[in-house]
């Protein structure tokens, strides 16, 4: 499912490229005002820092909430009190576009997450240009070389990753990159199992300094506890906040 997920954002990609060519979206992300300093923000505080979701739906849960408005839930997540905001720009089974990330960049001030399966420069490019602050590379999806050259243009940029892992070998080739943000995916993007405990059975291995991102399956304070007593600088939340109260689950998971 990871190899299908990633090849259809390519291809959707490289029909976006044959509309707008990469020098054109180069020009752009190079002509945007610097990115937002994502590590200050996120950086280990006394309380969970939480990366809060615009998603509208996805393959292992199907539909989760309309969202015709991502701007406006955005400031709710702001005036929350998340950290950033990720915003999922997959279309196909996530229901989201560049155009989301645009509008939510345009009404907050905190750093942007690009999400999405990203394997290309050119993805790359089209983040900056669109205003992330973020990108998500996911480990598992991408060879060593690949993941080097995007980790690398990324940094150029000016953007921090988000390196995602699912395994003690991954998180070992995220350590190897020198990430500084690193996140640890419960959900397997291959078989879409969750499993609650692998942030913190990977927890030691995390290289030193690096931030601590828990993703997936935060649905309850107690599972920010849970996450936290593992050692998680920072959470980050969908489906809780997509389909319940934002301002009360924000406040409840950052009171843990
Ligand atoms: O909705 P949840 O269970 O709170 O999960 C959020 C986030 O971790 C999840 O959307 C996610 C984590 N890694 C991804 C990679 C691609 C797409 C989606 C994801």
């Amino acid at each position: 499912m990871l190899a299908e997920l990633t090849a259809n954002a390519v291809a959707d990609a490289e029909s976006r490229r044959a509309e707008r060519p990469l020098a054109e979206v180069e020009s752009a992300a190079l002509a945007r005002p610097a990115a937002i300093d994502a590590l200050a923000a996120l950086r280990p505080a006394q309380h969970v820092k939480v990366i809060a979701e615009i998603k509208r739906s996805s393959p292992s849960r199907g539909s989760l909430a309309a969202i015709d408005d991502p701007a406006a839930l955005a400031r709710t997540y702001e005036l929350g009190g998340a950290s950033a905001i990720s915003v999922l720009t997959e279309g196909r089974k996530f229901g989201g576009s560049l155009a989301d990330l645009e509008s939510v960049r345009q009404a907050v001030s905190l750093p942007v997450l690009r999400k999405d399966f990203i394997a290309t420069p050119y993805q790359v490019f089209e983040a900056r240009a669109a205003g992330a602050d973020l990108v998500l590379l996911i480990v598992a999806a991408l060879d060593d070389d690949t993941l080097r050259e995007l980790y690398a243009l990324i940094t150029e940029l000016g953007m921090t990753a988000l390196v995602e892992t699912h395994s003690a070998d991954e998180l070992d080739r995220a350590a190897q990159l020198g990430a500084r943000l690193i996140g640890v995916n419960a959900r397997d993007l291959t078989t879409f199992e969750l499993d609650r405990d692998l942030f913190g059975r990977l927890a030691d291995r995390f290289p030193e300094g690096a931030i601590r991102v828990a993703e997936s399956a935060v649905l309850t304070a107690a599972d920010v506890a849970h996450y936290r007593a593992a050692g998680a600088d920072a959470v980050l939340v969908g489906e809780a906040l997509v389909t319940g109260d934002p301002i009360s689950n924000l406040s409840a998971f950052m009171a843990v």
